[in-house]
């Protein structure tokens, strides 16, 4: 399966023919889930994404009818290096397609270490680009996530008040972007404050102006709703690199006039047919919104958990879990998940030690693979960094990005004959029913 084999068309039905377009934007998404976050925002403001993932395509050419491409990586947490070249590699493809200009897409939540990934990337994409500023916009209001004096919230709480401070490979335990950017770069960051942001483009455009003579390069945007976020768009159109989350790039428009005024009322919104068949729901995530969705689906469907302490050994845990899919398989809709709270982090630590996400992340994979070659029709799964492994593992290079389930969480369907419907949903998407409501519509199955 080659991606320009199939149509990546997303705000058209499947049946359109394609015309040949230019691709306006590309943007390096540094996780699955954050990828089609951002591919289903881009659709709503009105552009028609390709979603590729795992990097550059082997024969680097455009997706056909796609006028913005996300790149999927799986770099958030990988070593600040490869995140950096894994992501000059598709800014060179994206200059190869004639893009204007580059958007990074990081977490909403900011998930990143003092060693990465957010500063060094950002810092590469710029030096590549000769520009000598960037904004740093992770406010999402659609997700809850606003930014006032440069502290990020989750919903009403501070980011290091929230469960992020708990997340098993990205503690944030400091919400003053600012501050936090600032350990990972080594140039100037400095915050573009609310009362600008309220006065509107000109304001923006001013401030910023102001702070590229005095050497500051990365600016931290205050933004509380999407109207800021529009502002923000509006300033930023002479910047070819952009930073930030899923809201930011729903404020940008595929024309680049008219940012301030929104999207097309309805854009992006026609549902795509899901595949019937087996459906299986995996998750790796042990965030909030999550653990929630699990305890509502595991009332409602057959579960299994992975559980280090019922099998101490990663393969005695890998057959274990397969012997259970394969039993329950077609019998209706199942759940396994490896998702648990802090103390059973904790135990599980004891017995697989620093591997422990490695392994999780990759039964889970393997299980997504055997549940694909047993007939399943739809994979749901929970989290980034185990989506990246499902993915991978299913070898799925491309999608067609459908309509969201719940915001920020799209369909995804493979461009195969025997199409399989994806739903990657971030750890903190998503309404307490989503993983069964996900699982079951239209399935025939309660
Ligand atoms: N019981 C467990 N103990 C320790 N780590 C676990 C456990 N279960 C899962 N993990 C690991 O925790 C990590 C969860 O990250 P993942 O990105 O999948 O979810 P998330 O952070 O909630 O989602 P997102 O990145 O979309 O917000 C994975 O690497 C997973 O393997
Ligand atoms: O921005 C977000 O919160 C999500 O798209 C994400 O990146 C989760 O991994």
């Amino acid at each position: 399966m080659r991606p320009t084999d199939v149509r990546h068309e997303a705000g058209r039905d499947a049946t359109e023919v394609d015309a040949p377009s230019r691709v306006l934007l590309g943007c390096v998404a540094d996780d699955y889930t954050g990828a089609t976050d951002v591919a289903t925002a881009l659709r709503r403001s009105g552009f028609r994404p390709a979603i590729l993932f795992g990097g550059v395509p082997g024969d680097r050419s455009a997706p056909a009818g796609a006028d913005a491409v996300v790149v999927a990586l799986k770099s958030r947490t990988a070593p600040a290096a490869d995140a950096v070249a894994w992501s000059l590699e598709a800014a060179d493809w994206f200059d190869e397609l004639g893009v204007q200009r580059v958007f990074h897409k990081y977490c909403s939540t900011f998930d990143s270490t003092d060693s990465g990934n957010i500063g060094p990337v950002t810092d590469a994409l710029l030096d590549r680009s000769g520009a000598r500023l960037t904004v740093i916009c992770p406010g999402s209001p659609v997700h809850g996530r606003t930014v006032y004096g440069g502290q990020l919230f989750v919903h009403d709480q501070l980011l290091s008040e929230s469960p992020m401070r708990h997340h098993p490979l990205t503690p944030m335990t400091d919400s003053d972007l600012v501050r936090v950017l600032g350990r990972q770069t080594p140039h100037h960051v400095a915050l573009l404050p609310h009362s600008v942001v309220r006065s509107g483009p000109a304001a923006v455009r001013e401030r910023l102006d102001a702070l590229e003579a005095d050497g500051v390069r990365h600016v931290v945007t205050d933004a509380i709703d999407d109207a800021d976020l529009r502002v923000i768009a509006a300033a930023t159109q002479h910047l070819p690199v952009l930073t930030g989350a899923a809201g930011l790039a729903a404020a940008l428009a595929p024309d680049g006039v008219s940012a301030e005024a929104g999207p097309a009322p309805g854009a992006g919104r026609a549902d795509v047919g899901l595949p019937a068949g087996p459906a299986v729901v995996l998750a790796g995530s042990c965030s909030r919104a999550t653990m929630e969705q699990l305890a509502y689906a595991r009332e409602r469907m057959p579960s299994h958990r992975l559980d280090p302490l019922v099998t101490p050994g990663a393969e005695e845990l890998r057959a274990r879990a397969t012997a259970w899919l394969t039993d329950h398989l077609g019998k209706g809709p199942v759940l396994l998940y490896s998702s648990a709270g802090p103390e059973e982090r904790a135990a599980a630590a004891k017995v697989f030690g620093a591997r422990t996400a490695e392994v999780f992340e990759d039964v889970l994979g393997d299980l997504a693979r055997v549940a694909r070659e047993r007939g399943a029709h739809r994979i749901v799964v929970a989290g980034g960094e185990t989506s990246g492994a499902v993915i991978q593992r299913l070898g799925v290079e491309s999608a067609l990005v459908g309509h969201e389930e719940d915001p920020g969480v799209p369909w995804l369907l493979t461009p195969d004959e025997r199409p399989l419907a994806l739903l990657l949903k971030s750890g903190n998407f998503g309404r307490a029913d989503l993983l069964h409501r996900a699982a079951t519509t239209g399935t025939g199955h309660p």
